[in-house]
């Protein structure tokens, strides 16, 4: 517990602290943050669900903003100690126009890294992605990596490439002055694929499911295994890095994290049917049921007709080549860096991660009936 001399007395801004992983992250904070004093939640689109979270001891500011706005963002920092920018357009899909989703991720992150220069906002926790490193577009497996492992990163997708860009700009700006003289200590956590309450593309396999009686079809093969960090525990690791981030500002500044747990490494399929498993899913196919070449065409048409269709209705469909590339790519990180700088440990094991998750599906089926 905090001290009473410094209890209360921190202001907090989270970007993005309506979306999954930020109202985790807003979550946490409130429970886990003694020394806030005031929580402001900066998003485009603010949730009812904040309007329960005003009750309490932290002082809860919801602010309706645009990270691409710049005075927006500056209005809403000025007099914050710390900033955990977690807002950004989460496209792999095409939904978004690459020039959007550099505006957002980019232009928005620059900001806020502004922001904090003009408004003397010292720490900047930036969330980042795996897709920063990989996979990248020649389909190289990432097996067991860390954040030293050398990896060819080369990206021509707007969201790896918009990503990867705002990164480098959150750790250059790591060192720089901000009003009143004292230095910027920033630093980037990497997630890999998130999953948990509020996972939107769980709840579109489970729906997806349902529709076919029942049944998923295997694409991927169970040999390629995919990185995924349950969301409670990347949302700790937020909240322990913007905690840690001043007493250890010489070692964690400028730095990158991998998210990381104690979920299994599966295939991307295989992982979901942990969860959508127990909601009554079958996964038909001990090997997958179309040929590769075949998933190549079909996620090349989806592209196709993705493109001749945009005057007329947005085609977005999950398959395409990138998210096929991606879940056909092997991406696996095993590391012990945030151990080692900040002491992060998981808060929920893989067994409570499971169980949370699944009652969370569970309550979709329910509120659909
Ligand atoms: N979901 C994943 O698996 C995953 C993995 C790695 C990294 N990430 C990163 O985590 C962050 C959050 O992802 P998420 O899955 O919670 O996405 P999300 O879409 O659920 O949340 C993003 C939030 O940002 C807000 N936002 C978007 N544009 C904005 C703007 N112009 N101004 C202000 N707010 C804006 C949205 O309204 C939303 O509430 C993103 O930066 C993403 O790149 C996500
Ligand atoms: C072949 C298809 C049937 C399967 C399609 C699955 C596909 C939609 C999934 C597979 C992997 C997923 C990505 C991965 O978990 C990691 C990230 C990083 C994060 O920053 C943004 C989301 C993203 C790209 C996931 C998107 C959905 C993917 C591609």
């Amino acid at each position: 517990m905090a001290n009473s001399a410094q209890a209360q007395k921190l202001v907090y801004l989270v970007t993005g602290g309506c979306g999954f992983l930020g109202e985790h992250v807003v979550r946490m904070l409130l429970q886990q943050e003694p020394r806030l004093r005031e929580l402001r939640i900066f998003d485009l689109h603010l949730g009812p669900w904040l309007e329960e979270l005003k009750t309490g001891p932290v002082q809860v500011t919801a602010i309706q903003g645009d990270v691409t706005q710049a005075h927006e963002v500056a209005a809403a920092m000025d007099g914050a100690h710390v900033v955990i920018h977690i807002a950004g357009l989460v496209d792999v899909f095409g939904r978004a126009s690459p020039k959007t989703i550099h505006e957002v991720n980019v232009q928005g992150t620059q900001n806020v890294i502004e922001a904090c220069v003009q408004t003397g906002t010292q720490f900047l926790v930036y969330t980042s992605s795996m897709e920063v490193v990989g996979p990248n577009i020649k389909g190289h497996p990432f097996y067991r990596g860390n954040e030293d492992t050398p990896y060819e990163a080369v990206h021509k997708h707007p969201y790896p490439c918009s990503k990867a860009l705002a990164e480098r700009l959150v750790l250059e700006a790591n060192g720089r002055k901000v009003r009143g003289g004292l230095p910027l200590v920033t630093c980037a956590l990497r997630p890999t694929g998130i999953y948990g309450e509020g996972h939107q593309i769980m709840r579109d396999f489970y729906h997806q499911g349902l529709r076919l009686g029942g049944r998923l079809f295997r694409a991927i093969p169970t040999s390629v295994e995919h990185g995924r960090v349950y969301v409670g525990n990347v949302a700790w690791m937020h909240v322990l890095v913007a905690r840690e981030l001043e007493q250890w500002a010489a070692l964690m500044g400028g730095q990158v994290y991998f998210c990381y747990d104690k979920s299994p490494y599966k295939s991307y399929e295989d992982f979901n049917m942990e969860f959508l498993g127990p909601c009554g899913l079958r996964l038909v196919g001990a090997r997958p049921l179309l040929p590769y070449w075949l998933l190549v065409l079909l996620a090349t048409l989806n592209a196709l007709l993705q493109w001749l269709l945009r005057p007329l209705l947005l085609y977005a469909p999950l398959l395409n080549p990138y998210t096929l590339a991606v879940a056909n790519t092997t991406f696996t990180v095993s590391t012990n860096k945030a151990q080692r700088h900040f002491g992060y440990e998981p808060l929920f094991s893989w067994e409570d991660s499971r169980t949370r998750t699944i009652r969370w599906v569970q309550a979709l089926e329910s509120s659909a009936q």
